[in-house]
């Protein structure tokens, strides 16, 4: 059994590495020569180089590497097919072990190729992305970062902490690299569902990183993973003799700020056309460093603004799996459950696309007070009458227009709010696993939906709101599911499927990061991540809709992210944010058509096969 199934999987492989150039993003596949500065061990040990096995006889010649390897020249397909078979292995002598210990065990097989062969682990991540998104990035990413200090083998990225305040300029230039394009930054205070992880947050921008170089094509060369540690406010950590970060409560007010200042400076000054995104910062600085940097840095806020753009196509596709016209999107009922930095930036980009629905000026149906949503947070339903509300909530705080009849009152609980509205969608951003339990679903039934929608988007997995088997028993085998986390088709009554669709904003962050990279950006405005969501909105056909699918395959998100590059880069151009990059002006980037773009976004992505390296020593 196991031999025929390792025989299938050999089978797949060649195929796989036979197609020497996917369809989208494939750069080319046959690779010029690329310089390397170093020769024989540091150059094995350097994984932007190391080929391993397969260095061929002259280049072990001509790089000093002669005898320093086993005599056996491997190709590339062998050494996949090792790896993906230590792979599998692995898989089959954990079987029964308790999940998480299996979780980490793959992702330390991963981690380790990773750090030795960049070239190797990147082709294995692109072409079963599938397969490994869910261990380099949600869930197990989550376990990583809480087990971090004792996972801890070798740094990846910069570390730039409270004690570093004044060097942050001259620190910047200790990384290697000549050139960096992508930068993923966190101060680790919110990571995922987890809370307050410290310095151990790192594996966040590492996990992002990495879907950026799968999903987008970024060269890994180019990327760069950022701790800022200001300290933590998790006692835990502060009381572990192992935690690798500061000892010390978080900075707060004017002290965080000026180290953040500092560090964005000192990117800006070293790399002008990097393009930043912030994520996993706690509510409050999530949303003070976006308005502070967004006009004036290439950056973005992944948790407000990816995630919003993400929910608004599945909120969209909800609308189209009702069998309705899109405009009915102004009169969806939709209960948010989290008034964080997640649910604020979906709530304020659906209520920004509702009232930019055609027709809806005209008819004066929809102004300022019009509120489709009940927003819920941990204490209940959020109403004008909630004491010291901020502005940013008190936009969708219920008692500003007609719905008061509802006789919903301050506070309600998530049942009754459900039980009283009967939305068409139930989204969750609220970080609480379980909070859509069986009551709440069950009042889902009512829906005033044919097809009611739940969006359990919360990570990880543990901290998901429901299950896609909790909605397809309690809601009905119509509800369409979607969560933050992957979780497994359900098998319907009928046989048919329910599909669980991942609602994450991976499915955005790369083409976003992408699309202002390469048209130049001066900055990242609402009309480029409109045009991001839009384009993952329309990639969804009717016939898919029609069967509960709300999102791509996670396998497409090379094909996807392609296209959302280029609607972004499309954007900047028009809006005359676009400054070019090294190969093409704004002019030229003005003058492609839409699929000329898209074109020129997918040859730009890096694809991993090994250079023929040259010694310039
Ligand atoms: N699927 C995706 O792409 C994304 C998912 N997320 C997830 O969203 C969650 C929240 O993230 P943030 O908004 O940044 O966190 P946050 O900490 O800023 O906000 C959490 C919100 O949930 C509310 N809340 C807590 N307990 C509650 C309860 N029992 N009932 C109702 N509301 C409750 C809080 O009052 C707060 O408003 C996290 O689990 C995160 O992983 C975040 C970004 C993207
Ligand atoms: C997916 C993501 O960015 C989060 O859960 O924070
Ligand atoms: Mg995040």
């Amino acid at each position: 059994m196991w031999r025929h199934a390792a025989a299938r999987r050999s089978a797949q492989i060649r195929r796989l590495l036979s197609t020497s150039a996917p369809s989208t993003g494939a750069g080319s596949a046959v690779r010029g020569p690329c310089i390397v500065h170093k020769r024989g061990t540091d150059i094995l040990h350097d994984p932007w180089y190391n080929k391993d096995t397969a260095f061929p006889l002259t280049e072990r010649d001509r790089l000093g590497l002669r005898g320093l390897l086993p005599p056996r020249v491997m190709s590339f397909e062998q050494q996949y097919e090792r790896f993906i078979n230590s792979y599998h292995s692995l898989e089959h002598n954990t079987k029964g072990e308790p999940e998480s210990v299996v979780s980490l065990a793959k992702w330390r097989i991963l981690n380790r190729l990773h750090d030795r062969n960049e070239t190797l682990y990147y082709r294995v991540l692109i072409d079963n992305i599938k397969d490994f998104a869910p261990i380099i990035y949600t869930p197990t990413v989550g376990l990583v970062c809480e087990n971090y200090s004792g996972l801890f083998r070798r740094p990846r990225g910069m570390y730039f902490s409270a004690k570093d305040k004044g060097e942050m300029m001259s620190m910047i230039y200790n990384w290697p690299a000549e050139k960096v394009d992508m930068i993923v930054v966190t101060d680790g205070s919110r990571i995922l569902g987890l809370g307050d992880l410290g310095v151990q947050g790192i594996g966040i921008p590492i996990g992002k990183l990495d879907v950026y170089v799968a999903a987008a094509g970024i060269n890994p060369q180019k990327v760069l993973p950022i701790m800022l540690d200001v300290g933590t406010n998790n006692e835990k950590l502060l009381e572990d003799k192992l935690y690798l970060g500061l000892r010390q409560p978080r900075l707060e007010g004017e002290e965080y700020l000026a180290v953040v200042d500092e560090f964005m400076e000192a990117v800006h000054a070293r790399w002008p056309k990097a393009v930043v995104q912030f994520e996993d910062f706690q509510m409050k600085w999530a949303f003070e460093t976006l308005q502070r940097y967004r006009n004036r840095f290439c950056m973005f806020n992944d948790d407000v603004q990816g995630t919003a753009g993400v929910a608004l196509a599945g909120l969209l596709g909800a609308v189209r799996a009702q069998g309705r016209p899109l405009k009915d999107f102004t009169k969806q009922k939709i209960v948010v459950v989290g008034a964080g930095s997640a649910g604020l930036g979906v709530l304020s980009m659906a209520k920004h696309a509702m009232l930019r629905m055609p027709g809806t000026h005209k008819s004066g149906e929809l102004g300022e007070g019009h509120n489709q949503f009940w927003v819920l947070d941990k204490d209940g339903l959020i109403t004008k009458s909630r004491k010291g509300l901020d502005p940013a909530v008190a936009r969708f705080a219920r008692g500003y227009g007609p719905e008061e009849v509802q006789d919903l009152h301050e506070g309600a609980s998530l049942v009754g709010v459900v039980k009283k509205v009967k939305p068409h969608v139930l989204l969750g951003l609220s970080g609480v696993g379980g909070i859509f339990n069986e009551e709440v679903l069950k009042a889902m039934k009512d829906s005033d939906s044919p097809c009611p929608a739940i969006f359990a988007m919360s990570n990880p997995t543990t901290n998901a709101e429901c299950t896609s088997e909790d909605v397809f028993k309690h809601v009905g085998e119509n509800a369409v599911f979607a969560s933050g986390s992957p979780f497994s088709n359900v098998t319907l009554s009928n046989g048919r499927k329910g599909y669980a669709n991942q609602a994450n904003n991976m499915y955005l962050f790369p083409g976003i990061g992408l699309g202002a990279l390469l048209s130049g950006a001066r900055h990242i405005s609402d009309g480029m991540l409109h045009a991001a969501s839009e384009c993952l909105a329309s990639y969804i056909t009717d016939d898919a809709i029609r069967k509960g699918i709300l999102f791509p395959e996670v396998s497409s998100i090379r094909h996807i992210t392609a296209r959302v590059g280029a609607a972004v880069a499309r954007a900047a151009v028009d809006e005359d944010l676009a400054e070019g990059c090294s190969e093409v002006d704004p002019r030229e980037l003005k003058s492609m058509s839409e699929s000329d773009t898209v074109d020129y976004v997918a040859r730009k992505m890096w694809y991993p096969v090994y250079s023929p390296l040259v010694n310039d020593k």
